[in-house]
């Protein structure tokens, strides 16, 4: 193994796997912390962790297990992939793990960069813009468990780390990879850099190269394959046909376009936190009931922002929280023993949960069924499975994710 990612979510895991595959390497995208060594033809392996929102003192010790593991398969450079929104809260956790990384791997200059421009997330003058949007003003203001209230991803950062942090502005970027390199600052630091194209994001990885650390979203990987000697190419997909749902606990903005146009095709089942907290939901009728449709159904708790408000003061966030992703693995487990085929999750903490309910141990990665989501062959049930970041897709994502699965 050659490069090794630390994925703070599943969906964002699957996001790298995707950009790491489609530049030439063999990648595998794992369900935690392996306790056995990778097979050996393995390039880049993904190590997704559920350590978003959980203590920082808890996706520390998670992360440094999943870095020396990786380190131990032969990875001379790891990335700790973090979300295109940059979603944390100001006691982390991408401070404090980026810190505790750096330290263990001796790196003292850490480039932090969430850019990934084919879904419209650019970094410019240190600030995060979802497509014409400042990151504060894109939806995100409103996530129900990592609100982003501010755009400047100096001062995000500067609230979870002691590090001091500097800034690589575009017009050095604009100016290559050894113009980034020899902007880096020589003393410790976390370094934002700007990057508005692809193009930047390779030259980024030109500069990056003997570096043991990176921090970023999908992004960052762009420009790494090639580093190690890889060529673009298309992952291989053998069809799956068979029984199809899709479960939703996502509440962000694309999500719930996708909700409405799938709900409108397809039968579906609301479960609000009313049912879950009342125990009111029954996970093998609602397996049963999922199975038996002839059109993969719908199963969401995606809830419009005023509507999650309400809920959480109720019954506390991460009490809800809990509870739901609790009723989506054990709605996972329920189907896969029932015969699932094809699933497609929305929604990182939610996608977690889910393949917690899978009980797999590692994903093969298939091509592209939209930008950060690719398609993934469970190891245990060869079961298709589309992990789709809550923001991520098209409004007909989920009809189209499960065509593409069946498809040769
Ligand atoms: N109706 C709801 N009310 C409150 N919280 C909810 C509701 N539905 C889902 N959630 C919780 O909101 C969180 C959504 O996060 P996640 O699955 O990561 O989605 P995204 O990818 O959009 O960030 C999960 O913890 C989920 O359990
Ligand atoms: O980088 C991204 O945007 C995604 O890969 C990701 O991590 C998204 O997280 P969720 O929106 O919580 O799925």
């Amino acid at each position: 193994m050659k490069l090794g990612v630390i994925a703070d979510d599943f969906t964002g895991a699957s996001d790298i796997a995707l950009t790491l595959a489609e530049g030439g390497m063999s990648c595998v995208q794992y369900v935690g912390t392996p306790s056995t060594p990778a097979q050996p033809d393995v390039e880049a392996g993904v190590v997704s962790l559920k350590s978003r929102t959980v203590s920082a003192g808890d996706a520390v010790a998670q992360s440094l297990a999943a870095c020396d593991w990786l380190t131990a398969q032969g990875c001379s450079q790891i990335v700790f992939k973090v979300c295109s929104t940059f979603d944390s809260t100001a006691q982390g956790n991408i401070g404090p793990v980026a810190e505790a990384l750096a330290d263990h791997l001796g790196e003292a200059q850490v480039i932090v960069c969430p850019a990934f421009p084919e879904s419209g997330r650019s970094v410019y003058q240190g600030h995060l813009f979802v497509g014409d949007k400042l990151l504060n003003a894109s939806g995100m203001q409103d996530h129900p468990l990592t609100p982003m209230t501010d755009a400047d991803l100096r001062t995000v950062l500067a609230a979870q780390t002691a590090w001091p942090i500097s800034h690589i502005a575009t017009d050095i970027v604009f100016s290559g990879g050894d113009a980034i390199a020899a902007a880096m600052p020589r003393t410790p630091a976390m370094i934002i850099v700007d990057a508005i194209r692809d193009d930047d994001l390779r030259a980024i990885a030109q500069a990056a190269r003997s570096r043991k650390l990176l921090v970023g979203g999908s992004g960052i990987a762009i420009g790494l394959p090639a580093n190690f000697g890889a060529v673009p190419a298309t992952p291989d997909w053998q069809p799956t046909t068979g029984a199809g749902v899709v479960l939703s606990g996502s509440c962000s903005t694309a999500t719930r376009g996708q909700v409405a146009a799938y709900a409108k095709v397809a039968p579906s089942l609301e479960i609000t936190p009313e049912d879950i907290m009342a125990g009111r939901i029954n996970v093998d009728e609602t397996a049963d009931w999922a199975l038996a449709k002839d059109t993969a159904p719908l199963i969401y708790s995606s809830a419009d922002p005023a509507s999650v408000k309400a809920a959480q003061q109720k019954y506390g966030r991460d009490r809800l929280a809990h509870a739901i992703e609790g009723f989506f693995t054990d709605l996972t487990r329920a189907l896969a023993v029932r015969g699932l085929a094809r699933l497609v999750v929305a929604g990182g903490e939610t996608s977690g949960a889910v393949v917690a309910g899978l009980g797999c141990s590692a994903f093969s990665v298939g091509p592209r069924l939209a930008a950060g989501v690719p398609m993934l062959k469970a190891d245990n049930h060869q079961m298709a499975v589309a992990l789709k970041s809550g923001n991520f897709g098209a409004a007909d994502f989920f009809a189209h994710a499960l065509l593409r699965m069946s498809e040769l």
